[in-house]
């Protein structure tokens, strides 16, 4: 699986404010370019956050792409992944109409009744990871969480071959904790968000040594903001 993270982010790091709604970081050009990173994807994927919080589509809004998808032989929106361990999803969020397929990938830790509402809803549901009776300790590795390198062999037998994860801070950390990450593109916007409950690029445990080291491939003045592309 190849992994491309994208996000946009304040000059201090922040994915959104402290009340945790979605701020509009990129402007035109770079929406643009999301748009087509999106259109390349065989899947976009964010955590069980970012859909409580912002209530994402997360397909294509240049209808051009979504016909030249077909033309090649793809679904027309790339299909739709949401790392939600317990199946928080509600069952009418936007990104279970039928626009595209969406995945949720769930752990032990979901409720049974709640995974048929949600099949009910449309969700194709993919579980993997599960509660190793210790509590949220991250002990034995395995914390009630999505095991996400399993789940993503799963998405590759439906024939999910390249990811967009669009985040957020959480998912992208465990992203990199599991050394996932192919190539990560971050929109830096000219503004400051601040604030120490502030969602950031990479929240999780956190690093404490050996951080993921990236390579530098470019730097591009995009709308009033920076994108930085990075490959691991
Ligand atoms: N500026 C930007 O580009 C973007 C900003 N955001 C913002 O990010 C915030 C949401 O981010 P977060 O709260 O960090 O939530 P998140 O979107 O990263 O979801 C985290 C949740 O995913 C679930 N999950 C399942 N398996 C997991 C695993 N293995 N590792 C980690 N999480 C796993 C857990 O329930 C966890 O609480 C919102 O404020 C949203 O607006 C979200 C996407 C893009
Ligand atoms: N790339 C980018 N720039 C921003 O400024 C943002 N606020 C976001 N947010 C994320 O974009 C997704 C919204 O998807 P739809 O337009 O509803 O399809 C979602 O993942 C937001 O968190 N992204």
């Amino acid at each position: 699986m190849y992994v491309h993270v994208n996000a946009a982010v304040s000059v201090d790091g922040k994915l959104s404010s402290r009340r945790r709604e979605q701020v509009e970081i990129s402007g035109a050009d770079d929406f643009d370019r999301v748009d087509r990173v999106r259109a390349a994807a065989d899947a976009v994927l964010v955590g069980v956050g970012t859909v409580l919080a912002d209530d994402p589509h997360l397909t294509l809004d240049e209808e051009d792409r979504r016909v030249q998808r077909l033309r090649n032989g793809r679904p027309g929106n790339p299909a739709r992944v949401v790392a939600d361990s317990r199946a928080r999803t509600p069952t009418d969020a936007r990104i279970l109409d039928d626009e595209a397929t969406t995945y949720l990938l769930v752990s032990d830790a979901a409720d049974p009744d709640r995974l048929d509402a949600l099949r009910d809803a449309g969700a194709e549901v993919v579980a993997t990871g599960g509660d190793d009776g210790g509590g949220d300790d991250g002990e034995n590795g395995d914390d009630g969480r999505v095991d996400l390198r399993a789940a993503f062999d799963e998405l590759e037998r439906e024939g999910i071959e390249r990811v967009m994860v669009e985040g957020g801070g959480e998912v992208i950390f465990s992203l990199f904790e599991a050394g996932l990450v192919d190539e990560l593109t971050v929109y830096v916007g000219s503004l400051v968000i601040g604030g120490r409950g502030a969602p950031t690029l990479a929240d999780g445990e956190g690093f404490v040594d050996d951080f993921p080291e990236l390579d530098l491939t470019d730097v591009e003045r995009l709308d009033d903001g920076v994108l930085l592309s990075y490959e691991t």
